[in-house]
């Protein structure tokens, strides 16, 4: 990077920590420090304001483009790589409850001492194990060996007591959306990491589109699928926590994203949408409220829609009864059943299979379109790291130079997910071309891309129509 980069850099973090610094003022938000002792919708509300959540997110990306520019690489990537010790940092102080023990002992903090004699670990051990996050300014060493609870350690409480969560450890992560993520990601992703070079490596397996040849299943050493694996007998604690994270992230999705995705005024009265997988119908509910002369079909497997009519009888049992809404079994490989749809919904499905399985889905809905069907897929849709023409990206908008055009390590979860789908089910967060492709070769064509969330910047919903 030339000098002139790195000034600029620190132009663009200049400017950026001056406009939330106004914004944060002129609205009477705190910006919080880094030492407050907890996480909580108010200590970010700060970033409600989108200008200032925009301001933060390139004040941030310039400050980690800048950082990787000045540190010795060597330095650098050696941090990168040894991402593992991070995980197990993270992973001990998660499962032994070390946020909740703080958090529990008040601002003051609590010598290494009590902390390992609350859960059952070597001081000394542990001791090192803290002060670890702490340098990455997870926890805080208020006195030496005497550690207390910061803003980022904060996100790792369960908000339960040490006293029930030892009464009832299966039920720790009940409710308990990011923490439970957490445990999830370094239980089962972790195991699968190891093995990701070798199962790439080998012949039969570095192409596969199969469900039960993945990382994952020789991660976790076994011939199933993620889906079936989860529902074994043995696994019921996994099941139970990934419950809980499946609803914190549906819990972070906003709930009008459905009114984002597509200009839904257009559709005739008795229009017919059918979502297609549509899990329980969350995402559906809140346009069945709001347009009450469509029709609302939700396609699940079989325990999924049982689940689903419990769901809506008691929301909205109204809509049910009035059959304006109904929720039926279809398997989606399957030809498609209803005729004359106005609008399919296809909202995070995708992601879960490999191109074969998608094309497959694509062409039973190309089958059953009218030529005036819409087609409105909601995933992520990842941009390149490099500058492409405007065709080649979903948004008119890019970052500004020297930044990465996708923000860099900013936006780090996009792409890890993304990892995780091709561990999971050989599958992918994908890119506007081998979106394009996907679409294109089974009979549609893309004609616009919608932004639907603020807060997660390439989710996007893709509205595709019969080419
Ligand atoms: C990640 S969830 C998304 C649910 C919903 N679209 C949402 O965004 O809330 C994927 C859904 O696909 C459903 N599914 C998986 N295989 C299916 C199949 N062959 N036919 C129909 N639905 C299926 C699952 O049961 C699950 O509800």
């Amino acid at each position: 990077m030339s000098q002139s980069s790195v000034l600029h850099l620190a132009d663009l973090i200049q400017e950026s920590v001056q406009i939330i610094d106004k914004l944060c003022k002129d609205n009477n938000f705190n910006i919080p420090d880094l030492s407050s002792p907890g996480f909580s919708t108010q200590s970010e509300a700060f970033r409600s304001n989108p200008a200032v959540a925009d301001a933060a997110k390139i004040t941030a990306a310039a400050c980690m483009q800048l950082a990787t520019s000045l540190l010795p690489p060597t330095d650098f990537l050696f941090s990168l790589a040894v991402g593992d010790s991070h995980s197990a940092a993270v992973r001990v102080c998660l499962e032994a409850n070390v946020t909740e023990i703080l958090r529990e002992a008040g601002p003051e903090g609590l010598h290494v001492d009590v902390i390992a004699a609350k859960c059952g670990l070597d001081a000394p051990k542990l001791s090192r194990i803290i002060r670890y996050l702490t340098t990455h300014h997870v926890y805080r060493e208020v006195k030496p060996d005497v550690f207390t609870n910061n803003r980022i350690s904060g996100t790792l409480d369960t908000r339960k007591s040490l006293k029930d969560i030892t009464a009832n450890p299966e039920g720790k992560y009940d409710s308990a959306g990011f923490p439970a993520l957490l445990s999830h990601h370094l239980d089962i992703d972790h195991k699968c990491s190891v093995v990701a070079w070798d199962t790439l490596k080998e012949g039969t397996t570095e192409c596969s589109q199969e469900l039960t040849r993945t990382i994952f299943s020789r991660g976790l050493n076994v011939n199933m699928t993620y889906w079936d694996f989860f529902k074994h007998p043995d696994n019921h604690f996994r099941h139970r926590r990934f419950g809980f994270v499946m609803q914190g992230m549906e819990a972070i999705q906003p709930s009008d994203m459905i009114f984002r995705a597509f200009n839904w005024n257009i559709l005739g009265k008795d229009a017919i949408v059918v979502d297609v997988g549509g899990g329980i119908g969350i995402a559906t509910m809140p346009l069945a409220r709001r347009y009450t002369e469509i029709n609302i079909v939700i396609q699940d497997l079989p325990n999924v829609v049982e689940e689903g009519k419990r769901f809506w009888k008691e929301k909205y049992p109204k809509a049910l009864q009035s059959g304006r809404v109904k929720l039926e079994t279809h398997d989606f490989f399957e030809p498609q059943p209803i005729k004359g749809v106005s609008a399919f919904i296809v909202k995070q499905v995708l992601h879960n299979w490999p191109s074969t399985y998608i094309k497959k889905l694509l062409s039973r809905l190309r089958e059953a379109a009218s030529k005036d069907a819409v087609l409105i897929i909601i995933d992520n849709v990842l941009p390149y790291a490099c500058r492409v023409a405007e065709n080649e990206r979903t948004d008119a908008k890019e970052e500004p130079e020297p930044l990465l055009p996708n923000y860099g390590a900013v936006c780090n979860s996009a792409y890890t997910l993304d990892m995780m789908m091709m561990f999971y089910f050989n599958s992918q967060e994908p890119t506007i071309k081998q979106l394009t492709d996907l679409l294109t070769s089974t009979g549609w064509k893309i004609v616009k891309f919608r932004s639907i969330d603020p807060r997660s910047h390439f989710l996007k919903s893709v509205e595709a129509i019969p080419a």
